[in-house]
């Protein structure tokens, strides 16, 4: 029987996929990678980077490639891919590093994936908030997100690049249209709105911040994200007796934990977000 060419491109697919092209070495290099006696990584999970070149993408790769769960990384990117790849892949951890560039090798990047990361984002300029991302953003999720609905539809999604209040909906709806659609598998990263909740409040209440551990529930972005400030006492805090907040408190807090993506980005002079607390907010 002919297989079908729908198979020919999978099969082709899974070959590119177990053989990348090599970007790192030179053409000249007498031992090949391919040449090399150890071909992967031990059993673990399979982890794609989208925008891995990026202010997020670049130490979230670095913290990836430290984790032991992990046998394999692919690291993808419109620009840079080649050099941050060359980089982690130096890294004398567990998981095997590829890097891939550009569209034309997004499907390669996707196949087999278990969990997919994505800070993949159009420039961020002076001035910008959140939601002016929005134009460039939602036609990059959605090709991203079609790409994961192809070559990957079992795999977990977080999405990272904002706005991460429409981003997610964006991929739901992709997600959907290829009736790949699993709620339980799509996440939007809002951690950092955790750790900036426990850090502020900690700080006005004279704790550890590692003693403190406030529920934030809502979106990711000012009056969206809902600190429970009222919640925190008893179960969250280990602080006797309970806690309880001044209204001037509650105010300051409230705003604080809302604006604390435009604290960042004002402090960076305005085109660069929160990459450091947001590796912190990604660790395990
Ligand atoms: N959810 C959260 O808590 C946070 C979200 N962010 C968001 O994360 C995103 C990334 O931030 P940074 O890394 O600082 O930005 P960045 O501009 O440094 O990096 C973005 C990367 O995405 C790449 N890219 C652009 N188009 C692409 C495409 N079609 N496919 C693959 N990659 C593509 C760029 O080449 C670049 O390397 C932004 O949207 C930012 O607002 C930032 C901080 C916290
Ligand atoms: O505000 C931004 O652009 C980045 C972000 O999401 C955050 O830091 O929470």
């Amino acid at each position: 029987m002919q297989p079908s060419a729908d198979v020919n491109q999978r099969i082709a697919r899974i070959s590119a996929h177990l053989n990348p092209p090599n970007l790192q070495m030179e053409e000249g290099s007498e031992l090949r990678r391919a040449n090399c006696r150890a071909k992967g990584g031990s059993p673990g999970f399979k982890v794609a980077i989208l925008g891995a070149a990026g202010g997020i993408g670049q130490p979230l790769a670095m913290l990836v490639k430290m984790n032991p769960l992990v046998s394999v990384l692919h690291l993808y990117d419109v620009v840079n891919t080649p050099g941050v790849t060359a980089d982690i892949s130096h890294m004398d951890t567990g998981a095997v590093v590829r890097g891939f560039l550009g569209q034309q090798q997004l499907e390669d990047a996707l196949t087999g994936m278990d969990l997919v990361i994505i800070p993949a984002s159009g420039p961020r300029k002076p001035g910008m908030t959140r939601d002016d991302l929005f134009n460039s953003n939602a036609g990059i999720v959605k090709t991203l997100c079609e790409g994961i609905a192809k070559c990957c539809p079992k795999a977990i999604v977080n999405l990272i690049s904002n706005p991460v209040n429409s981003t997610v909906p964006i991929a739901a709806e992709v997600f959907k249209k290829a009736g790949t659609y699993d709620p339980t598998r799509l996440m939007g990263v809002t951690m950092l709105d955790v750790v900036r909740a426990n850090t502020f409040v900690a700080e006005v209440l004279g704790l550890d911040p590692r003693e403190v551990d406030v529920p934030v529930v809502g979106g990711h972005a000012g009056f969206t994200i809902l600190p429970l400030l009222s919640q925190i006492c008893p179960q969250f805090i280990q602080v006797k007796p309970s806690c309880s907040f001044t209204p001037q408190e509650t105010e300051y807090l409230t705003a604080r934990i809302q604006n604390g993506g435009r604290e960042v980005v004002e402090a960076k002079a305005g085109a660069v977000s929160a990459t450091l607390s947001m590796m912190h907010a990604c660790e395990p």
